[in-house]
């Protein structure tokens, strides 16, 4: 059984992800959560994770590390967003394992499934067809992540489980224009270009794209959900079950920032995966769902950049 006084290793506890979790653990009254930076704990080395492992000994481990980045970064570094998330997972669920750690939670992403999954997509769509291009390398490494996890638990009987957030969004988010997320590159771009005289705003491909986006403390609630209670399956999709366009998403940036310039977009990059929709009625089904509308949730991280914007996170890709 988990309580309060278990031994619960975040994994990535810097990250807007893992932060938002420890943050959500910690006002429950968590009160024994291991974390480690990357420079303390190279989770890419076996040596380094199996002594952590062999020293700590977590009841829990929750994955929220792992190498992160949007549509470009994805398409332009896929060797290292395949081999660098492989290790990473590897090495927590294999010492996980080795150390009778209970309760693993691992976290991937809705780009698991196929480009052209039918709408909203049910976790039994996992390999039904082709990828999206872009992200298929970190597609990949995730899905061989679901697998191992689902592989514990029918041969070992243990609760590994898997949850496929959509895209996420929030305080301590990537801003960096090269390696972001769409949501935070808008403000960012929305934000630079207002403070310069409302310059014109150039955004990636057609903006036709759907996409559908949760707060990371609706995530980090959903991650304490599976923590606090035995999850039945392996795999389960957590986001709103709502979606919009990217141009949709530009323009309620552009009139949260106050910009007044023009949008172009900017065709010659891409679009990705048309719509990735998530149907999130087994977690709902559960006790879980989404809490935040994203009006209140993008005005909520655009405080946070303002009042952060001289030490924001940099992602680069070396
Ligand atoms: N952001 C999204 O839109 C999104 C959507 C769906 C799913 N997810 C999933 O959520 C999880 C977290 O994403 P995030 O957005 O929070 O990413 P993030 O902000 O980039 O954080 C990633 C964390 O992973 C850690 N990490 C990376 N490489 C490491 C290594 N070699 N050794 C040890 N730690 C390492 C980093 O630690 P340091 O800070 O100490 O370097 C960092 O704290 C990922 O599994 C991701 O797939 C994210
Ligand atoms: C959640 C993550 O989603 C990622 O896919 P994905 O939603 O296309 O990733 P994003 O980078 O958020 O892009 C979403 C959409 O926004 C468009 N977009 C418009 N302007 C911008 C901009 O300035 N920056 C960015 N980044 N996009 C922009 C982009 O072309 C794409 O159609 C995957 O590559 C990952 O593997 C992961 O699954």
């Amino acid at each position: 059984m988990i309580n309060k006084v278990s031994k619960i290793y975040v994994a990535g506890h810097r990250g807007m992800v893992g932060s938002a979790i420890v943050n959500h653990l910690k006002s429950l009254g968590y009160e024994n959560i291991v974390t480690r930076r990357s420079g303390e704990l190279d989770l890419r080395n076996q040596l380094e994770v199996e002594y952590f492992f062999s020293q700590e000994k977590p009841k829990v481990v929750i994955d929220a590390a792992a190498r992160v980045g949007g549509i470009l970064a994805n398409r332009d570094y896929p060797y290292q967003f395949l081999i660098d998330n492989l290790k990473i997972q590897n090495n927590l669920i294999e010492f996980s394992l080795l150390n009778d750690c209970e309760k693993f939670i691992f976290l991937g992403s809705s780009c698991i499934y196929p480009k052209f999954s039918p709408q909203p997509i049910k976790e039994d769509y996992l390999l039904t067809s082709e990828l999206e291009a872009t992200n298929e390398a970190y597609a990949l490494a995730k899905i061989a992540g679901v697998k191992a996890c689902e592989y514990v638990r029918k041969q070992f009987g243990k609760d590994y489980s898997s949850l496929m957030p959509t895209n996420l969004y929030g305080p301590r988010d990537n801003f960096d224009l090269e390696t972001s997320h769409v949501l935070p590159a808008m403000i960012t771009k929305f934000y630079e270009a207002k403070q310069q005289g409302n310059q014109p705003v150039i955004l990636w491909g057609t903006g036709s794209p759907m996409r559908e986006f949760l707060h990371v403390d609706d995530l980090a609630a959903a991650v304490t959900f599976a923590l606090e209670n035995e999850l039945p399956d392996n795999l389960y999709n957590v986001g709103t079950g709502v979606d919009i366009t990217i141009k949709e998403l530009a323009l309620m940036i552009q009139q949260i920032v106050g910009h007044s310039g023009d949008i172009i977009w900017d065709d010659s990059k891409p679009d990705g995966t048309p719509r990735k929709l998530l149907d999130v009625s087994k977690m709902k089904t559960l006790g879980w769902e989404a809490k935040t509308s994203l009006k209140e949730g993008i005005i909520e991280t655009y405080e946070w950049y303002l009042e952060n914007s001289y030490n924001l996170k940099k992602v680069k890709i070396s």
